[in-house]
C-alpha cells in the first residue's frame, strides 16, 4: 500500500491506565510531515507517557497510532521513527564514538554506513575534538547533544524528543535547537515535550497542551491567543505618584471607558485592544488626571498567558 499522502503521525484515542490511573484519556492529534510540533503540559499531564507509546516503548490500552500510514508495530514504522529520552541514555565509560557506534548498531544502521553517520553526528553535535573522551566527564549540555545524535544515527523521519534541553545552560539549548533545526530542513518532522514556553513558542509550528491526559488546545499561537486570552495589549504606565482614583477614557465609539490603576501604587496597568486607536486617548486621560507619565511598556499576549489561562495557577504534583 502507498502511503505518501499519509501524516508523518496520526493518533486516534489514544488511552493509558497504570492500573485506576488515566494517563492518557482518549488523545487525538495529527503531526503533519515537515511540521514541529511541541507538547506542554503541566507535571503529570501525560507527555512522557504519550511520547513512550509513540515510541513503540509502553503498549496503550486502547487507541491506535500510525506511523507514515503505517501501523505503530510495523518495521516501517520502527524504522521512521526516533527516539530522544529524557533520561540520558547513554555509557558513561564509553567514549562519544563508542556510544555513536554502539547506538547505531543497535539501530541497524548497516556497517558500511555506519563510518559515515559516526563521522557526521561528532560534526553535528559539535563534539569531533571530545571523540575519544569518556562521556561520563562531560557536562549536561555536551551529554545532551551526544544522547540526541545517538536517537537519530539511523536517520528517521519523524524524532520524538522528551524535554530535549532539561537541565542545559542557554548556550547548549541554542546549540540543541540550531541542531533540529538542521535535521527539520532535512525534512524530519519533529515533536517535542517541554516546559520552557518560549522554547515552545519560538521553535514550533504549532502547540499541543495536555493535562490530566487530555488535549486542551491544538493550533498555531495566534490560534491559541485568539482563542483564550484574545489579543488585546497590556499596558503599564509609570507615573509620578500613588494613584488615587482610576483613570477613565470618555467617550463611546472605539475609546472605551477604563477602570484601571491599583491605588497606593505607581503604576497604571489596562488593557488596550487597538493601540493604534485607543493608546493616546488613554495617555492623554492620565495627564488630563494630572499625573505625569515617566515610563510605559506594551506587551503582548504571550504562550505564558495562554497557558495559564488553560491550566490554571495550581500546583499539580
Ligand atoms: N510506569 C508508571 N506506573 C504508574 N503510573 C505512572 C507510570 N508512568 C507515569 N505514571 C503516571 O501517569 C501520569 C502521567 O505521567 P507522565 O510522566 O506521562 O506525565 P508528564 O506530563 O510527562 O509529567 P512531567 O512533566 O512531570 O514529566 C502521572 O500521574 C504519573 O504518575
Amino acid at each position: 500500500m502507498i502511503h505518501a499522502e499519509a501524516p508523518a503521525l496520526e493518533i486516534v484515542n489514544l488511552r493509558k491506565n497504570y492500573r485506576r490511573l488515566e494517563a492518557l484519556r482518549g488523545v487525538d492529534f495529527v503531526l503533519q510531515r515537515g511540521e514541529r510540533l511541541a507538547f506542554l503540559g503541566p507535571n503529570g499531564a501525560g507527555k512522557t507517557t504519550l511520547i513512550r507509546a509513540l515510541a513503540g516503548r509502553t503498549r496503550p490500552t486502547a487507541g491506535t497510532i500510525k506511523v507514515l500510514g503505517h501501523p505503530i508495530h510495523s518495521i516501517g514504522a520502527r524504522q521512521a521513527l526516533g527516539l530522544v529520552p529524557q533520561d540520558l541514555a547513554l555509557y558513561g565509560d564509553l567514549t562519544t564514538r563508542e556510544n555513536l557506534f554502539a547506538f547505531g548498531k543497535f539501530h541497524g544502521v548497516p556497517r558500511r554506513e555506519l563510518k559515515k553517520r559516526v563521522a557526521w553526528a561528532l560534526d553535528w553535535t559539535g563534539l569531533k575534538d571530545r571523540a575519544g573522551d569518556l562521556v561520563a566527564g562531560f557536562s549536561g549540555g555536551m551529554k545532551r547533544r551526544v544522547n540526541l545524535a545517538c536517537g537519530v544515527l539511523h536517520r528517521p523521519k519523524i524524532i520524538l524528543l522528551d524535554e530535549p534541553t532539561v537541565g542545559v545552560d542557554p548556550q547548549s539549548r541554542q546549540r540543541i535547537f540550531t541542531m533540529l533545526d538542521q535535521l527539520n530542513e532535512e525534512g524530519a518532522s519533529i515533536l517535542l515535550t517541554t516546559h520552557h514556553l518560549d522554547e515552545a513558542e519560538q521553535r514550533s509550528d504549532r502547540i499541543v497542551i495536555l493535562d490530566q491526559g487530555r488535549v486542551i488546545a491544538d493550533g498555531t499561537i495566534d490560534e491559541l491567543v485568539l482563542s483564550t486570552v484574545g489579543h488585546s495589549r497590556l499596558v503599564k504606565v509609570r507615573i509620578d505618584r500613588p494613584l488615587v482614583a482610576p483613570v477613565t477614557v470618555p467617550g463611546g465609539g472605539s475609546v472605551r471607558s477604563y477602570q484601571v490603576g491599583i491605588a497606593g501604587r505607581e503604576m497604571i496597568e489596562t488593557r488596550i485592544d487597538d493601540v493604534a486607536v485607543d493608546l493616546a486617548p488613554f495617555l492623554q486621560a492620565v495627564r488630563k488626571d494630572g499625573y505625569m507619565v515617566s515610563d510605559m511598556e506594551v506587551h503582548a499576549p504571550s504562550l505564558h498567558h495562554v497557558f495559564l489561562h488553560l491550566t490554571g495557577n495550581e500546583l499539580r504534583d
